[in-house]
């Protein structure tokens, strides 16, 4: 079982996993598949080897997708069938392979009964430390690259999975507000099992402004100023009897990196427009969204973007056009040839940061190939094209995937292994502790 403050699971696993998993993106970027033919309409559960698992999640269901701009910059996001063909197959891993542990933590004087599992780094949930457990489900690793790659979301370093064995456990009024999420934090909360309702209230006030029952596979994602300015809640509800097993992930800074990029500039609000997209105004008598009409996907992207930059774009993009030609941007099997250097190895870019895990003498460490490089370039851009490599992009949006994809070679980098940074399998392995 995979569990958080577990020690007695193998400490590979889970590198192996992500190496299972690069090779997997690897491969299908050189052989060519298209994105139609890799997505499955169920999980499928791959074992390599005997001990690496790889599950491939199919495409999402966004038919059903809307966003929500509430005031003050508080965006929402809600896809009620993003995993609703597979949500029984998930839940069911889910229960039997992680074990769920009692959370000591304490709101308004009181124990919580809700228990928890982590993936992360350290990381302070209202006060209550929960230690680093990077010995991630690779169910988890795979929801956290599907976000990703189908969402455009933040590549997450973190997961709390809450379990709710049935309707007398709740979550009260918080706000995702730590400090190691920093500022305008982009949460994506997956759903399994039993159906919940999800409330959202302004801080200082008690009543509900906004309520969404999140459906078993469904995924609600909060942006922008979302944790500022509104708390949000699971209350208690004694009509359910059946357990529900919900994931937030999140972008959260690791301490073992000091010098990582600070998490705000990291982060990559859900910036995809929806087409149904709802205007709210809080102050509604009846507390309730009300529709807007065609103005509302240009407020979403705006919003969106905004809550991204500094310095809004001068125009955001009303909708996007559909996709051109998938096959479009394609990845060569063969990268170019490099200029010739003097030694296989060069020195890896300085980046700062020294890996607490690694315990060999800093001679030893620290070397990556050129190639080596490139391979990690191509596998992040890979990644980032794989969805939708003919859609259009605003110039501004190009920086953002620009952005992504520099946060994502860094952290790839900086998790390599070894001087032995040839070409394959293992070295995209290798790469591939950046993406979780
Ligand atoms: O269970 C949910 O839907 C919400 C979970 C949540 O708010 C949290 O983990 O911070
Ligand atoms: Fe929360």
């Amino acid at each position: 079982k995979w569990c958080s403050r577990d020690t007695d699971s193998p400490p590979s696993v889970s590198t192996k996993i992500r190496a299972a998993n690069n090779a997997l993106t690897l491969k299908r970027a050189t052989a060519g598949d298209s994105a139609s033919n890799w997505y499955l309409k169920r999980i499928e559960i791959l074992k390599v080897e005997g001990e690496t698992t790889i599950i491939r999640l199919p495409k999402p269901d966004k038919t059903d997708s809307k966003a929500y701009n509430l005031p003050n910059n508080c965006n929402i996001s809600y896809h009620p069938s993003a995993l609703k063909n597979c949500d029984s197959q998930i839940l069911k891993i889910l229960t039997d392979e992680i074990q769920a542990k009692a959370f000591h933590h304490h709101t308004n004087g009181r124990p919580e009964a809700r228990k928890i599992v982590w993936f992360g780094p350290e990381y302070s949930y209202d006060g209550t430390k929960i230690s680093a457990n990077d010995n991630w489900h690779p169910l988890v690793i795979s929801l956290a690259t599907w976000l990703s790659v189908e969402f455009q979301l933040p590549v997450f370093n973190s997961c709390l999975i809450n379990f709710y064995k049935d309707g007398s456990i709740n979550i009260p009024w918080h706000s995702d507000d730590e400090a190691e999420l920093g500022p305008n934090p982009t949460i994506a909360s997956i759903s399994f099992g039993a159906a919940r309702d999800f409330h959202m209230r302004a801080k200082g006030s008690t009543n509900i402004a906004w309520s969404q029952r999140l459906a078993s596979g469904s995924l609600l994602v909060m942006s922008g100023a979302t944790q500022s300015h509104l708390q949000h809640a699971v209350l208690k509800d004694p009509k359910v009897k059946e357990l529900r097993v919900n994931l937030t992930f999140r972008l959260t800074h690791d301490a073992r990196f000091p010098e990582e990029l600070p998490v705000s500039a990291q982060s990559n609000p859900c910036v995809k427009p929806i087409e149904n997209s709802i205007t709210c105004d809080l102050d509604d008598e009846d507390s309730s969204w009300k529709q807007s009409s065609n103005r509302a996907a240009a407020a979403a992207a705006a919003a969106a973007a905004s809550a991204a930059s500094d310095t809004p774009p001068a125009e955001a993009p009303a909708s996007r056009p559909a996709l051109t030609n998938p096959a479009a941007i394609q990845i060569s099997a063969n990268p170019p040839t490099l200029p010739a250097v003097a030694s296989d190895s060069v020195a890896a870019p300085n980046l700062g940061v020294e890996n607490a895990n690694d315990t060999r003498k800093s001679s030893e460490r620290g070397l990556i190939s050129r190639m080596g490089v490139l391979e990690v370039v191509l596998q992040a851009l890979t990644r980032l094209m794989g969805t939708n490599p003919g859609q259009m992009l605003t110039e501004w949006e190009a920086g953002q995937l620009a952005i992504q994809a520099v946060t994502e070679v860094l952290a790839a980098l900086r998790n390599r292994r070894g001087p032995d940074s040839g070409t394959g399998d293992t070295e995209a392995a290798q790469a591939g502790g950046g993406e979780t």
